[in-house]
This record gives C-alpha cells, sequence and structure tokens, in this order.
C-alpha cells in the first residue's frame, strides 16, 4: 500500500509529435501524482496517450512542456540520476533469443552496476521466484509468451529499483500465466516498490491497482481509486466505467 509521499510528480506534461506534415498532439496537459508504494495504473483506449506518457516518466522521451519529477529528480537535467532507480519492463520486450537466460540476466545486471559479488545469488533467487530456474541456460528465442514476460521482469528488478514502471504486463498471456504475474507484482508492491503501469485489460486494473489513471485523446480524464471511479460513474464494473469516460466510438 502507498505511503503519502509522492515519488513521480507530473506537472502540465505536453508532447508534440510533429509526422508528416500533421502535428499531434499525444499528452495534452496532464498533471499527476504517483505515490511512494502505490501501484498505478493508466488505462486507456488505442491512442490514447498511455505509452507516450510512459516513455516520458522513463527518460526515454523528451517532454514537449511541462516537467516531470521522479524521486525528486528532473527528467530533463537528472535523468542520469533516475535511471538507476527504475526498471522497465517495455510492451515489446527486449530479450536477446541467442542469449540464455542467464546470459541475458548477466548482461542487465552489468548494464545497471550490480555488484559482482551478489550478482549470481540474485540471478538464482529470481530465476527460481518465476519458476525458471530449470530453463536457465536455455536460449531465449524458443521460450513461451509467459516464460519470455518472466524473464523480462527478473531483468528489470535485478537492481533492485524503487519504482518499476510495466508496459501491458500480461497482453496475450493465458489465465495462468497472468495470475503468476499478478502475484509477482503483488510480490514485489509488498516489498515496498512503486509500480507504474499500463493496460488494456480492466480487470487487472481493478485487481491490481490502488489508483487508476483512465486517458482519452491525450488527456487525464479522471483519476481514483477503482472503486470510486465505479462509484462515480455509477457503473457495476471497470469496463463499464471506461466506456461511460473515454466514449464507445472506436480508435484507429
Ligand atoms: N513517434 C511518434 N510519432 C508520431 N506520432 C506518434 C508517435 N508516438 C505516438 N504517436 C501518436 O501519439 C498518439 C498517442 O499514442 P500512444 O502510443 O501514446 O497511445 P497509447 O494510449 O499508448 O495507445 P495504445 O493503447 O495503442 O498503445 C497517437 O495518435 C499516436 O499515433
Amino acid at each position: 500500500m502507498s505511503n503519502l509521499e509522492p515519488i513521480i510528480e507530473v506537472k502540465n506534461l505536453v508532447k508534440v509529435f510533429h509526422s508528416r506534415g500533421r502535428t499531434i498532439t499525444a499528452v495534452d496537459d496532464v498533471s499527476f501524482d504517483v505515490m511512494e508504494g502505490e501501484i498505478f495504473g493508466m488505462i486507456g483506449p488505442n491512442g490514447a496517450g498511455k505509452s507516450t506518457t510512459f516513455s516520458m516518466l522513463t527518460t526515454l522521451v523528451k517532454p514537449s512542456g511541462g516537467s516531470i519529477k521522479v524521486a525528486g529528480f528532473d527528467v530533463y537535467k537528472q535523468d542520469d540520476k533516475i535511471r538507476p532507480l527504475i526498471g522497465i519492463v517495455p510492451q515489446k520486450l527486449s530479450l536477446y533469443p541467442d542469449l540464455t537466460a542467464r546470459e541475458n540476466l548477466e548482461l542487465m545486471g552489468r548494464l545497471y552496476d550490480v555488484p559482482k559479488d551478489v550478482m549470481n545469488e540474485k540471478i538464482e533467487y529470481y530465476l527460481k521466484l518465476v519458476g525458471l530456474s530449470s530453463h536457465a541456460d536455455r536460449f531465449t528465442g524458443g521460450f513461451s509468451g509467459g516464460m519470455k514476460q518472466r524473464l523480462s521482469v527478473i531483468c528489470a528488478v535485478l537492481h533492485e529499483p524503487q519504482i518499476i514502471f510495466w508496459d501491458e504486463p500480461s497482453t496475450g498471456l493465458d489465465p495462468q500465466t497472468r495470475q503468476s504475474i499478478w502475484k509477482l507484482a503483488k510480490k514485489f508492491n509488498g516489498e515496498g516498490k512503486t509500480l507504474v503501469f499500463t493496460t488494456h485489460y480492466m480487470e487487472e486494473a481493478d485487481n491490481l491497482c490502488d489508483r487508476v489513471a483512465v486517458m482519452n485523446l491525450g488527456k487525464m480524464v479522471a483519476l481514483d481509486s477503482p472503486e470510486s471511479l465505479k462509484e462515480k460513474t455509477g457503473s457495476s464494473n471497470l469496463e463499464e466505467t471506461f466506456i461511460n469516460l473515454t466514449g464507445e466510438e472506436v480508435r484507429d
């Protein structure tokens, strides 16, 4: 559960893309805080601006306007201070297929300066945690989607980040794997880590999140606990709330 201190502070965030003569405002004057120890979800239809926001929070894309502070550091000027404090599980998993699970972990560990004397111990611990010990020395190219997702998340936490950013944790995974991913997220959160994720699964947002931000057309149209969001929109489930807040029109 969350403390009352913000660990992420976003003020009047804007991102404008210029593409093929068009100007696209992907994120349009968005402000919010994420509290330390919170599980914070971002939902919204395709093109709502979730991934762009995610990329700016994780220092990968520079904002066009506004400010972001992560753990007190400014994303414009102190991104080098932010990177060691965060773990990123991207939507397009970035594992090396020609390396084994263990080699992928070693590579990430070295990139994030995990001390040599604890590296092996940590790798064994995390492989066991996600049930991949017996696959440690297999090439990841042959892994199932669920195995890749489990390996990707432990690659992201090997350096013990304070905040985990997780883009669509369970897209394309079967219900068993989804359950195991949720358990893992709750375990990390129970250890005090803050989690920020995007999802298209309303059940996932409802089950996991302390608070959910609803984005639509670059704006944040609601931010509250799943229960309060349902109550405010008079809906019995989050899917209904979502449609209520973002409309029925299909987005391209
Ligand atoms: N690099 C880019 N260049 C131009 N336009 C972009 C770029 N990245 C995103 N956009 C546009 O910005 C808008 C928001 O996109 P974004 O990917 O952030 O939405 P999303 O909510 O993550 O959608 P999805 O659920 O489909 O992943 C869209 O109109 C998208 O086409």
